[in-house]
């Protein structure tokens, strides 16, 4: 994969992980507003993502990079974005909606394990010129 320059967050942990990847979806912005995206089209959305702690699990990770994988482009991959459960209603696929969601499905996961890093930064890039990055603010991250 390209390598990219990504904007990181300020923090005071010892290990800071980041994992790439990529997936291809359709998606399509149901407001007016949105002009052209009303339309269904498809992207190769690019993510990173942001990890950190200060504990490595028995095996010696901060998180599996496979387990990051699978949560993200195992649901994504080839998929109509509008169709899930967490693109319904008013949370349409925006990227901002898009980076926010993957982080909460991350944040998820690692309430479940015994190390507790967190997640810091999601950055989705929906085209060659336009990315999102989500940050939560300090009390939506566990510990
Ligand atoms: N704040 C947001 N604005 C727009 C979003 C979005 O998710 N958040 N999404 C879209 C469309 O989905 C579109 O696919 C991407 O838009 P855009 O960057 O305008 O894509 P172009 O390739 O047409 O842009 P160029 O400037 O020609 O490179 C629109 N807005
Ligand atoms: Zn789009």
């Amino acid at each position: 994969m390209l390598m990219q320059y990504y904007p990181h967050p300020q923090h005071d942990y010892s290990y800071e992980l980041n994992k790439d990847m990529n997936f291809s979806a359709a998606h399509f912005i149901p407001d007016e507003q949105a002009g052209k995206c009303a339309h269904m089209h498809g992207h190769t959305y690019v993510v990173n993502i942001t990890i950190a702690g200060d504990t490595l699990d028995d095996t010696g990770f901060l998180v599996n990079f496979q387990k990051l994988k699978e949560l993200v482009h195992k649901r994504y991959d080839h998929r109509i974005l509008n169709d899930l459960e967490e693109f319904s209603g008013m949370n349409f696929p925006t990227t901002e909606v898009i980076a926010q969601v993957i982080w909460q499905r991350i944040e998820n996961y690692l309430k479940t394990v015994p190390n507790q890093p967190s997640c810091l930064q999601i950055l989705v890039r929906e085209t060659p010129t336009s990315y999102v990055l989500y940050r939560p603010k300090k009390d939506e991250n566990h510990g």
